[in-house]
């Protein structure tokens, strides 16, 4: 049998290959007005972004890790099924353009761009109103200005790939998204998923699809071993999708139990990934600030095929020992567990690491609190600059999907 192109069985399995997304021309259209409703808290200094996450790229690659991004695999897809005009009228549906003849307009714009590649990013920069001509329609629809500066907006949150869709064991769930904005994004993983040669026309397995109702998002998926994931209940996951996706999985994969992690509704930790990760067989990095609060479900299959849910009354590490089998688990918390530097340095993804082997660990430098604690317990730290990138309220998690990870 030929090698499934997706392998993720665990969070910590040395990565071998992954995507991200370069930030590009998109956070040029980030405007103070508009921040919140694009999930944004600052304007990040694009030029420096893209260095750090050139940087970024550069330390994976140092480490033996094959780096592709979004944006090319978009356009391989398109370009292997010539699907140019069919993506540019599904992107166009779901921009919100109500005038026929400014739609005319964008797609003739669009489908005018001779590379497939350079076209994908223009549809992620978003249009400007002063970049497109004044379109002379006859409907009321063209007729109607705002003082808005958007014909389309920008997706400046693409360069979190962790969110949109998510990887574990063979395959994907492909995301239902909290937000409008970034509901847009899950697009291209369609497009990849439905066409690319190698990723696309059934290779991977799809566990969760765009179109559902109720919304998770790939912050809050947690692959902890080959049996095990973990689930955030959260401001972006629903508890409803957590069991669609157990009964699937149940079903369809060798997994055997997820726990459903209860982290309550909040921006400043919108995803699990924010507050808790995975860094070594034993170790995880805690925001103390979800402790007290935080509530586990465990999901089994039933004989007859349902899920079982039964609330776990005893504490975390206990919780993990029991679902990892292993004898002693440590929480590492943020900030040393100190509330004022674990507030700040969880407000900066302190808690949000990307682990590309056992006990092995990408970073942001700037938490330095947190970094000296993760020293202090055997981990070894690959540091990075963010002081653009983490503006919008994210770090080396966020910032990456696995596509591949040797088994541990
Ligand atoms: N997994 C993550 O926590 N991703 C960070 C997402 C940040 C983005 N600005 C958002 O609010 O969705």
């Amino acid at each position: 049998m030929t090698e499934r192109p997706i392998r993720v069985f665990s969070e910590i399995g040395k990565l071998k290959k992954v995507v991200l997304h370069r930030p590009g021309k998109e956070l040029e259209n980030l405007v103070p007005d508009f921040l919140p409703r694009l999930l944004f808290d600052d304007i990040p200094f694009l030029e420096d972004a893209q260095k750090e996450h050139d940087a970024f790229a550069d330390a994976l690659r140092e480490n033996g890790v094959e780096v592709l991004y979004l944006e090319r695999l978009v356009a391989d897809a398109i370009d292997a099924a010539d699907v140019k005009e069919q993506f540019v009228d599904e992107w166009l549906a779901e921009t919100g353009v109500q005038s026929d003849a400014m739609l005319k307009a964008l797609k003739d714009h669009l489908l005018a761009i001779p590379d497939t590649f350079d076209m994908v990013l223009k549809t992620m920069e978003g249009f400007r109103k002063t970049e497109m001509p004044d379109v002379s329609g006859t409907s009321l629809s063209d007729k109607y200005e705002t003082d808005y500066p958007f014909i389309v907006d920008p997706m400046p949150n693409l360069y979190f790939t962790r969110d949109p869709f998510a990887t574990m064991a063979h395959g994907v769930t492909l995301n239902h998204m909290y937000s409008e904005t970034r509901n847009r994004e899950t697009l291209y993983g369609k497009y990849i998923f439905d066409h690319h040669p190698e990723y696309g026309n059934g290779a991977v397995d799809r566990f969760y699809n765009r179109e559902e109702a109720t919304r998770i998002e790939g912050g809050d998926e947690l692959v902890l071993s080959k049996d095990v994931l973990a689930v955030g209940i959260s401001q972006r996951t629903d508890a409803r999708s957590i069991e669609k996706l157990a009964n699937r999985l149940f079903k369809e994969t060798g997994f055997k139990r997820i726990l459903a992690f209860l982290i309550g509704e909040n921006r400043k930790f919108m995803h699990l990934d924010t507050v808790f990760t995975m860094v070594d067989y034993d170790k995880f990095t805690i925001h103390p600030e979800i402790e007290g609060g935080l509530k586990v479900w465990d999901l089994t299959p039933n004989e007859d095929g349902t899920v079982n849910i039964v609330e776990r009354e005893d504490q975390l590490d206990v919780i993990l020992q029991d679902a990892l089998g292993v004898e002693k688990v440590h929480l590492i918390r943020c900030g040393g567990g100190d509330p004022v530097a674990a507030a700040r340095e969880q407000w900066n993804d302190g808690s949000n690491t990307l682990t590309i082997a056992p006990g092995v660990v990408v970073v942001y430098d700037r938490n330095t609190v947190t970094n000296k604690v993760l020293e202090e317990y055997g981990l070894k730290l690959i540091k990075l600059r963010g002081s653009e990138l983490v503006r919008g309220r994210g770090g080396p998690r966020c910032m990456s999907m696995p596509l591949y990870r040797e088994d541990i």
